[in-house]
This record gives C-alpha cells, structure tokens and sequence, in this order.
C-alpha cells in the first residue's frame, strides 16, 4: 500500500492522543487534531508543534459521543487537508468506582465516550477509505482493562473490553477492504487520567495522593511509569507499511504487566 498520509486523532489535545499526534507528524502525517471544544487552546498548541515539525495540522472541535462530529472530522480531513488514511479513535475517559456505586448515567456516559465513539469511527473512517479506495488504517484505544478486569474500575474495563470486541470484528469485515483495524493497550501512563484515578482511589481506600499511582508503578516489569510516546510508538507502527499484515490485534504495551 502506499504510505498514509492524512491522520485524524480524536482527544489529540493532551497526554497520549497529543504523544501519537506529534510521533504521526514525525512520521510524515498531516494530522487532524480533534478535541473537545473546551480543548481548542490545547489542540490549537498542538497544531503548532506540528507546524513545527514541517507537517500541516488543523483542529477540529468533534465530541466523539456524538457520531455527526466525527463524520465532519472526516469529512474536515479530505477537505482540509486533501486526503485521509488513518483514524486514531483515542479519546476516551475513566470512571473510578466500585461496581456496587455504578449508576445508569455513569454506564450511558462511558459507553457513550469509550464504544459508541470507536463504532463510529470504524463507520466514518471505512465509509471514506472504501468511497476513496484507500487501505487505510483504524487504531483504536484499548488498555490492559481490555485483557484484564480490574477492580474499581468496571465500567472502564467493559468499556475497553468492548473496544477489544469491535477490533475483533472489524478488521474482518474490512479485510477485503484492504482496511486494517488494530488497537492499542497501554498501562500506566503518566496522563491526566491516571491523576484522576489516584485521586478518586485515595477518597475510596484512604492512602495518600499518589500513593496508589506508585503501587501501580511498582508492579511494572520496566519500573518506571509508562509516557505518551511509549504509546505512540506502537500507534507509530500500526500506521505504517511495517504493518500491514498486522489486523485484529491489541497490542500491549504496558512495560510488562500482562503477558500473553
Ligand atoms: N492514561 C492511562 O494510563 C491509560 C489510558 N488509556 C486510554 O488512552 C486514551 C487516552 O487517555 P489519556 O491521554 O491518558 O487521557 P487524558 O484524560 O489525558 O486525555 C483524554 C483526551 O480525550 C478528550 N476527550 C474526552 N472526552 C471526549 C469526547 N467526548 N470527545 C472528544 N474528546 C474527548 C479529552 O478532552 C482529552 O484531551 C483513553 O482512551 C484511555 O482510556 C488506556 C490505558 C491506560
Ligand atoms: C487508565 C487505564 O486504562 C488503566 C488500566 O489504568
């Protein structure tokens, strides 16, 4: 195939989805970075450090609850920026509670944000590379909650469960398509959102900020706490010619936590 050209990351903003945005870049991307509207001085920071990197960018402003948004993201990357060969279905949110305090908004939210957003990803991205005729490329946020539930966080790990689940199919219901489709399983990454985890654990087992990040930390093969390029460097991978055998795949990369 040829080399992809044009990528679209959603809640390219901040922590991974801005670490996979400016590694695209590197790699010979244009990027679409496309957030929440309450993220637009962030992603518009983003697109300059694109800029920089002698690639185009633009921001979007696309909830991706809401599958309109994404189809105009879509369609804001042919138009813009004249092509489109990758979608990076990243943003994504974490709930910390136990099953027990889960309600009904809290599952209708995180699905929301977590699955619905990668189905209509899938469906936005696919409909254009077929129309185009482009083997494109679907990566998808997964974690090590894809593989493993973990405690206090339920709904996130159905939540990325599922997303494991829609890779599976997916990518064969596209591979006659050319279109592969893969997902990505960071651990513990140093983000926004493992800030909230620690927090919300604290209030409910009671040991001090930070603490539950560290044992956590602790547990990892590598030692150290994993960084938003470690992510992007396997997203870096999926999008690239190296890949193109590679589809229905979660690929973990969480510095040794899980082993399969
Ligand atoms: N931080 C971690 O340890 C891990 C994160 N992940 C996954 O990686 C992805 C990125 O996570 P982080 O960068 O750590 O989170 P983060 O909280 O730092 O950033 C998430 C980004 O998504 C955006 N976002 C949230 N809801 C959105 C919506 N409805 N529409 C558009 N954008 C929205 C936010 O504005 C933000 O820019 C998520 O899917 C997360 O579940 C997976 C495993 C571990
Ligand atoms: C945020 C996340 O995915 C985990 C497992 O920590």
């Amino acid at each position: 195939m040829t080399t992809p050209k044009v990528a679209l990351v959603t809640g390219a903003g901040q922590g991974i989805g801005r670490g996979i945005a400016l590694a695209l870049a590197a790699d010979g991307h244009d990027i679409v970075v496309a957030d929440l509207e309450f993220q637009r001085e962030k992603g518009l920071g983003v697109v300059a450090e694109i800029e920089a990197l002698g690639r185009r960018a633009i921001f979007v402003s696309a909830d991706v609850s809401k599958k309109a948004d994404i189809t105009a993201a879509v369609a804001a990357a042919e138009e813009q920026l004249g092509g489109f060969d990758v979608i990076v279905n990243n943003a994504g949110i974490a709930q910390v509670k136990p099953i027990s305090d889960i309600t009904e908004e809290d599952l209708n939210k995180i699905f929301q944000i977590n699955v619905n957003s990668v189905v209509f990803g899938i469906q936005a991205a696919s409909e254009s590379f077929i129309r185009r005729s482009v083997k494109g490329r679907i990566i998808s946020a997964a974690s090590i909650a894809a593989i493993k539930g973990f405690p206090i966080l339920g709904a996130y790990s159905a939540s990325k469960f599922a997303v494991r689940g829609l890779t599976q199919v997916a990518a064969q219901e596209l591979a006659p398509n050319g279109i592969t489709v893969n997902a990505y399983g960071p651990g513990i990454v140093g983000t926004g959102m493992w800030e909230l985890i620690d927090s919300e654990l604290s209030k409910i087992n009671g040991k001090p900020l930070g603490q539950n990040l560290k044992e956590n930390v602790d547990s990892i093969a590598l030692g150290r706490i994993e960084t938003p390029e470690d992510v992007a460097g396997v997203v870096s991978f999926f999008a690239s010619d190296r890949a193109q055998y590679v589809t229905g795949q979660v690929l973990l990369v969480d510095g040794g936590m899980l082993y399969n």
